[in-house]
């Protein structure tokens, strides 16, 4: 009898991370590992909740739900007292189930703690009894709603459609404890896992990867923390090193080899030395953007998902911070995918105009163009005077660079004006689908 295809795709997931580490205590590890994996699919489902909620589901019950008796404890996590899927008692000697909403802070049970294992294999009188309770994975899925009647059935067809994974088991109560969703996703306890390098890989990493782009920000200590905190992973051509929907583990950097991407099945992008890929699904917690297959055979260096937001992502992408909002206001950018959209904010410049002062001047040769952060503007031409009135949000400086023409009209700052630029090369190639609607609403021919 062969598994599920989920089921599958986690034990190889599993047995990559072992052929990786090695680990000297193989159950540790692997309970560690999957405990990992459980906080998280948490996360990830907490993520989703806004798209949930939008058909009708709640994949995060109140705190203070009751429990019916008839409604069996729908996961069960038998390693610590302090589980937060499992009943308690409350003050007022309630049963409670504790769905701890993630946003807020730890709550319920006043025992630390457990952590996997290290109560060893303690088991909270309360919960033995519903271990067994647990319901099968295999089972339709159910969404528990708030609602009092309760459950929900959903088919697979239903969550695919609103691109809700349904590959982990729905049928839980899942529950992401405020430790794994602070800002950063980060534990406080937190320590970055430390590689043991050879002198020839230390050398390789300073000919090769250190030369990639992202590192030349990081100041001496973060470097070693990042350098230390790399893993070399070989891979033979074809392998699938990450799958499109997945959840984001790894950052990777390419020091040798060439790797395609896919994204829907169709090729749309290859990159070799000194690249890097996989920085997506860990920057923005969403899927993986696209799968990303080896070419040729591989070295690549990876870096987990905690030391590439604590450390690089902190250090080195502030300007995808800075413009991640502002250009999903943008709307002329809304067809834009998430990877158009980081690209671009990784190309675009900041430039500052006080009131009165000049942007863009009519017949001038144009060079750039412009999306309005902050402040007004306003669009005249020597013929007929002031045409047009710019807000956050708006963009101009389009019809020089789409038509090869001189500029056709001024621009000029009428507050404090902050703009974001981006140059003609990166006109070209950064814009993407948005360039087919700067074509269609081109003001000169209106
Ligand atoms: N056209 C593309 N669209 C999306 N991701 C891409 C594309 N080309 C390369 N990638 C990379 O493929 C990676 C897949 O995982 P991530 O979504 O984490 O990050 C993605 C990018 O780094
Ligand atoms: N009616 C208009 N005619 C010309 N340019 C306009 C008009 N309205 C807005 N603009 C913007 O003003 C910009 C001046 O520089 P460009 O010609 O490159 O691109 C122009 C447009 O972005």
């Amino acid at each position: 009898m062969s598994l599920p295809k989920e089921y599958l795709t986690e034990l190889n997931e599993l047995n990559k991370e072992l052929h990786l580490k090695k680990p000297q205590d193989v159950i540790q590890f692997c309970a560690t590992y999957f405990q990992n994996r459980l906080e998280e699919q948490r996360k990830q489902l907490w993520n989703l909740q806004p798209r949930a909620q939008s058909i009708g589901l709640n994949l995060f019950p109140s705190k203070h739900e009751r429990i019916e008796e008839s409604s069996p404890l729908l996961f069960k996590q038998p390693f610590t007292n302090d589980d937060p899927h499992s009943r308690h008692v409350d003050e007022d000697g309630d049963t409670q189930i504790s769905t701890d909403d993630p946003a807020s802070s730890r709550s319920g049970s006043s025992a630390p703690a457990g952590g996997i294992f290290k109560t060893g294999f303690e088991v909270g009188e309360e919960n033995k009894s519903f271990i067994a309770n647990s319901v099968d994975p295999s089972t339709p899925f159910q969404f528990n709603t708030r609602r009092a009647s309760n459950v929900v059935q959903v088919n697979q067809q239903q969550l695919q459609q609103h691109n809700i994974p349904t590959t982990f088991n729905i049928n839980r109560r899942t529950s992401v404890s405020a430790e794994t969703l602070n800002p950063n996703g980060i534990k406080d306890d937190w320590k970055p896992p430390v590689f043991e390098k050879s002198p020839e890989q230390l050398q390789r990493l300073s000919n090769s990867v250190v030369k990639n782009f992202l590192f030349s920000s990081l100041d001496q200590d973060s470097l070693s923390t990042v350098i230390a905190a790399l893993k070399e992973v070989k891979l033979p051509a074809n392998t699938e090193v990450i799958k499109q929907g997945d959840e984001g583990d790894y950052f990777y950097i390419v020091e040798e080899g060439s790797v395609d991407f896919y994204v829907n099945g169709a090729k749309v992008n290859n990159s070799g030395p000194g690249s890097s890929f996989g920085e997506l699904a860990l920057m923005y917690n969403s899927p993986r953007a696209a799968t990303a297959t080896a070419e040729t055979d591989l070295i690549l260096w990876a870096l987990d998902r905690l030391t590439f937001r604590r450390i690089l992502l902190a250090k080195t992408s502030k300007k995808r911070q800075l413009y991640e909002s502002f250009l999903k206001e943008v709307p002329v950018l809304n067809n834009l995918s998430l990877f158009e959209r980081s690209k671009l904010a990784d190309a675009l410049d900041t430039e500052f105009f006080k009131p009165g002062e000049v942007i863009i001047k009519e017949g001038e040769v144009g060079e750039n163009f412009y999306l309005l952060s902050k402040g007004e503007a306003e669009v005249s031409k020597e013929s007929d005077g002031v045409i047009a009135q710019l807000k956050r949000g708006d963009y101009f400086g389009e019809v020089a660079l789409l038509n090869d023409l001189p500029r056709q009209a001024t621009v000029t700052a009428k507050t404090n004006v902050e703009v974001a630029t981006l140059d003609k090369r990166g006109f070209q190639r950064l814009l993407g689908p948005a360039v087919e609607v700067l074509k269609r609403q081109d003001p000169t021919k209106h």
